[in-house]
């Protein structure tokens, strides 16, 4: 059995066309989503997302605005421009690009954010509020592999689900967003013991660990559904996953590529919620006029 190959890239366009035709509409109340993305330091994959994300508002009509600084700009200077952003009409949704310098502490920036403008669905407010099961704006990565696996028409209910992997923008919230799903859900890191055991007993496998081909056949359990949230190089310099994709695709019932598989989805759900954010402002507008 080789595992069906689910396409980011595919799901993420047919995305976009739906969120251009919602954003289209929106435009005719008079406004355009906007989206304000801060940029700091050289770092040549962050230069490469942000691009993207402007690239994608400008394919979808959106709004984009690009603040850069240099990587010696004070943690003050970085939330002052926050708190400037938070209150600009023009602009519905704010992102700094991570990871940021040392010097800054990426806690306090994301807490300067505007829950309501909380596009990365970053915010202790909107993570607490998912949480709980309550409308917020949720992670993009997270979220975006709930949008694939249910394009992919995998159910979830009483599903297993093995998150491997617990950063705060990854791991711990797409287990929760899966857990809302009514999945059984169960997280192991680096301190784990017994690893192979546990995921040999999931139906879902999220790999999120950052090591490159973590995850091999022996970890997996037949027909199981892999996905894979690694960005990592591999010793040719060549951009891989956390699972090693040759081998599991003999064992796994679904699994995702990288490149082609998470990565496209985390950009499609940003615009998603930016879209969301400029229409939730217009209705309090119009509530207040009304
Ligand atoms: N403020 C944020 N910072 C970061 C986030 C985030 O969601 N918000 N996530 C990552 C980076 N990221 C978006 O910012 C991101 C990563 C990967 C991709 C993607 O499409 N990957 C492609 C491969 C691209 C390549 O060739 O390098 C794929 O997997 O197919 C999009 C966005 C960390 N920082």
């Amino acid at each position: 059995m080789t595992a069906e190959i689910i396409n980011g890239k595919e799901i993420a366009k047919r995305k976009k066309q739906e969120i251009f035709v919602e954003v289209e509409e929106l435009k005719k109340s008079g406004v355009t989503p906007g989206l304000a993305v801060i940029l700091v330091g050289d770092n040549q994959a962050s230069q490469t997302y942000v691009r993207s994300k402007q690239k994608t508002c400008k394919e979808l009509g959106m709004h984009s605005v690009l603040i850069e600084y240099n990587e010696s700009v004070s943690e003050e200077e970085l939330l002052r421009k926050i708190e400037q952003l938070n209150i600009d009409g023009s602009i519905h949704g704010i992102l700094v690009q991570l990871p940021l310098p040392d010097h800054i502490s990426e806690m306090k920036v994301i807490e300067t954010i505007s829950p309501e403008k909380d596009v990365d669905g970053f915010h202790p407010v909107n993570i607490g509020r998912m949480m709980i099961g309550q409308e917020a704006f949720l992670s993009c990565t997270p979220y975006g592999i709930l949008v694939l696996l249910k394009e992919s028409g995998i159910e979830l209910e009483g599903k297993h689900v093995v998150v491997v992997g617990r950063s705060n923008i990854v791991g711990k919230p797409v287990g929760q967003l899966l857990l809302n799903e009514n999945a059984t859900v169960t997280y192991c890191h680096s301190r784990t013991k017994g690893l192979e055991k546990l995921t040999q007993a999931a139906d879902i496998i999220i790999a999120a660990v950052g090591k490159a081909g973590f995850i091999t056949k022996d970890h997996v359990k037949q027909g199981a559904v892999v996905i894979d949230v690694g960005i990592n190089r591999n010793s040719e310099g060549k951009l891989c996953g956390d699972v090693a994709f040759d081998e599991v695709k003999e064992v796994a019932g679904y699994l995702t590529p990288v490149p082609g598989g998470v990565g496209p989805m985390t950009i499609t759900v940003l615009m998603y919620n930016t879209l969301k954010s400029a229409r939730d402002s217009l209705s309090k507008l119009q509530r207040t006029n009304s």
